[in-house]
């Protein structure tokens, strides 16, 4: 590496974040720095703050939880951002992906056309060269046919190629940061490997946080795991060498509840 590249900020730094719900602290303080072109898997029981930490990240918790805490982003405090400066960040800077793309693409609306309303906004390309690059990104998803590809609705694809589509809606703005949740849990297991495969080459330069209660899906992909049990990371390591020799006592039970433990690998 050279010393530009050392000198540059981590693409993520989180420090301090405490969620709360009323009274109740439900992450107490979380750190946690995701390096460019670094898949970071945030793994974790039910109800363990996987999801209110990710969605914290990009300020999208409701009203009812609180949050507090430095989230850096490129070097860049986005913590501090007013909420409409954040709407510039959210699908520009950083991208995201959701377990279930149905209910997140509009019914409506084309897959296309969600992607060149997104690329419009983000890069301000005029409407044209927006569609060739949404029809170029959904080709670089393996999406079939070009142009049928582009001009469908949500409901005629399949869920595999739904899910193609939200990762190239995640990544066509070059986003700093994606956070992906559980994006493979609802799809077949043959499916999720292709799915998975994808998302590694296609975020290699972004940093990447990849939740999921599936420790074979997170070892499949990612470069450094972060156990989470109740709110708090308890342990966080290079993906071998954490599968190979958990140290905390939370790890080591939750590799031995993992169907097939670390099986992509
Ligand atoms: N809107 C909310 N109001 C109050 N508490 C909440 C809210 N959303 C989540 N929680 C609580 O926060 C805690 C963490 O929830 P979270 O959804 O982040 O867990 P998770 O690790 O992602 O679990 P899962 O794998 O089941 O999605 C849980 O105790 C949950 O009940």
């Amino acid at each position: 590496m050279n010393a530009a590249a050392t000198s540059m900020p981590p693409s993520l730094a989180v420090a301090g974040l405490r969620i709360s719900a009323g009274g109740k602290v439900l992450v107490p303080g979380l750190s946690l720095t995701i390096g460019r072109g670094e898949i970071v898997g945030m793994v974790g029981a039910s109800g363990s703050g996987k999801t209110i930490s990710a969605f914290s990240l990009a300020r999208l918790l409701p009203d009812t939880l609180t949050q507090s805490g430095e989230i850096s982003l490129e070097g860049e405090r986005i913590d501090r951002l007013s909420e409409s400066e954040m709407r510039k960040v959210r699908g520009g800077r950083i991208g995201m992906v959701f377990q279930d793309p149905l209910s997140s693409f509009n019914p409506l609306r084309t897959v296309g056309s969600i992607l060149v309303e997104s690329i419009c906004r983000h890069q301000r390309l005029p409407a044209r060269q927006a569609r060739e690059l949404a029809i170029d990104t959904l080709a670089t998803m393996r999406l079939p046919g070009r142009k049928a590809s582009v001009d469908a609705y949500p409901h005629m694809l399949s869920g595999g190629q739904r899910q193609r589509a939200m990762i190239g809606l995640a990544l066509v703005n070059r986003p700093a940061l994606i956070i992906a949740d559980e994006p493979t849990t609802a799809l077949d297991p043959t499916i999720q490997l292709q799915i998975l495969a994808l998302l590694r080459h296609q975020a290699s330069s972004a940093a990447c946080l990849f939740i999921t209660h599936d420790i074979g899906a997170a070892s499949a992909i990612c470069d450094r795991l972060a156990v989470m049990n109740e709110g708090e990371i308890v342990e966080e390591g290079p993906t071998d060498r954490l599968l190979a020799s958990p140290t905390h006592p939370f790890t080591r039970e939750l590799l031995s509840h993992a169907p097939g433990g670390a099986r992509f690998r």
